[in-house]
């Protein structure tokens, strides 16, 4: 096995994110749950992601996770090694992008990172070492308001330099459009400097094939998608065509959506519009559409083997087309309160649990089909359900693909929080064959 990739991904949707561009690209891509020691690399694999659960966990954790995951890759002759995280620059206010990244430079013995989370087709710019999403600073997108990972800064350099034993400087847009020389000089000019990270300004897909193209081997590479997918495509990837597989219509799916992310709620409110005559009261008072049901918070707490019993019979018990949808789902004020009742790591765990014994218990009852929304969400569910790894198929939207387990007929479709267009849902089971 000789890999051109590696990568490292903190969450499952990330994972799924930076392995479809990279297959878009043409590159054969297998993604991994964790190590996954047992699975069989096909011989003409280019790329292996590493799909980890470590966005949000204890830092210590996450660099223990994430070396290992780099052990795997050494072990496999892996060329070069990618740290994925969101194209948001999720962290903790402890990390864990500075902690992962500086650990992995020790190990690989580099004394540089880029950092890359730009993502222009998906409305991520990095201007000025500031993040904007969707023309508004990181910290006015909605961002502010995630339940783990709060973003509330929208300059970069500090926020790295918080979380991280370095310091960061910046690559600005002008040079990365100059190309290879000027990118090698300004990394050896903050290298002089006793820069350790180097951001990346980037505002359309054209500044990311320069700089996948200008930097050095020797630069330990970190960021989104965007840069993953472009480095795909400068080593001249799109040697293949390949017929991508689809779900099979046979067999039922679900919808699970634990993303509280403002996409997702524009996306789950669509679902329900489909027809507003067959809607049935909710206890808030409100209503939804017959085949959607929201997850009440506290249930997950005071009872939740029963409560996951009585929503997995609600879901079986619905006709299927359109596929059931179960949503922990909220505005960010809705969300508050509740974080505010039962402290938010401990709701928030507990509502990823309901949904991955309720993704287990259907799986046992043969629903083939999981659309789940959500990083955490799907990491969780993901790991539960036991895939070992995965195979990439067709894409829905930018960065969320269906990905097929590799060992059994078993589909999913892992988006992102803040990914995919309103009627998402809908498109993802249009894929059907
Ligand atoms: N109604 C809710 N109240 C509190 N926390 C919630 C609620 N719904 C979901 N969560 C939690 O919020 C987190 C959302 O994170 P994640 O699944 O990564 O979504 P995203 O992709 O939008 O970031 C999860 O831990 C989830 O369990
Ligand atoms: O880079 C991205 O934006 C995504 O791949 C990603 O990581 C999103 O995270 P979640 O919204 O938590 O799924």
């Amino acid at each position: 096995m000789n890999l051109k990739l590696g990568v490292i991904a903190d969450d499952f949707t990330g994972a799924t994110d930076i392995a479809s561009f990279m297959a878009q690209a043409g590159w054969q891509v297998i993604q991994l749950n964790g190590r996954a020691d047992d699975v069989r690399l096909p011989d003409d694999t280019d790329a292996v992601v590493i799909s980890l659960k470590t966005r949000s966990c204890p830092a210590g954790q996450a660099v223990a996770e994430s070396l290992e995951a780099l052990a795997w890759l050494d072990a496999h002759q892996c060329r070069r090694v990618y740290f994925k995280y969101c194209s948001t620059f999720d962290s903790t206010a402890k990390g864990n992008i500075g902690p992962v990244t500086d650990a992995l430079l020790q190990a690989t013995g580099r004394s540089m990172a880029v950092l890359c989370p730009a993502l222009p087709v998906n409305h991520r710019q990095v201007i000025g070492g500031n993040l904007l999403v969707n023309g508004v600073a990181l910290n006015e997108s909605g961002m502010q308001h995630h339940p783990l990972t709060p973003m509330t800064d929208a300059y970069l350099p500090r926020v790295m330099d918080a979380q991280s034993e370095g310091k960061t400087g910046l690559i600005p847009l002008a040079t990365v459009r100059q190309g290879g020389q000027a990118v090698a000089q300004r990394l050896d000019q903050l290298r002089q400097q006793g820069v350790r990270y180097a951001l990346a300004d980037i505002e359309h897909d054209s500044d990311l094939a320069l700089l996948a193209a200008a930097l050095p081997a020797e630069i330990l590479l970190t960021g989104g998608s965007g840069l993953g997918g472009a480095i795909a495509l400068a080593q001249g990837a799109a040697r293949r065509v390949k017929t991508e597989r689809l779900p099979s219509a046979t067999g039922r799916a679900v919808i699970l959506s634990g993303s509280c992310s403002a996409m997702t709620n524009r996306q789950v409110a669509r679902y329900q519009q489909a027809d507003l005559s067959q809607s049935t009261p909710t206890d808030n008072g409100t209503t939804t559409a017959a085949w959607c049901r929201p997850i009440e918070a506290a249930r997950c707490l005071t009872e939740a083997h029963r409560y996951a019993a009585e929503l997995v019979e609600w879901v079986i018990s619905q006709p299927g087309d359109p596929a059931p949808l179960l949503y922990a789902t909220q505005s960010a004020q809705a969300v508050g309160a509740i974080q505010a009742r039962h402290g938010a790591a401990v709701i928030g765990q507990a509502i990823e649990q309901l949904f991955a014994d309720i993704a287990c218990q259907l799986q046992n009852l043969g629903f083939n089909k999981f659309i789940i929304a959500g990083g955490e969400t799907s990491s969780l569910v993901a790991q539960q359900l036991g895939v070992k790894g995965f195979t990439i198929g067709q894409t829905i939207a930018p960065g969320v693909p269906w990905v097929k387990d590799i060992q059994r007929p078993l589909w999913l479709a892992l988006k992102s929080g803040n990914f995919g267009q309103e009627n998402f849902f809908n498109q993802a089971q249009e894929h059907y064959q």
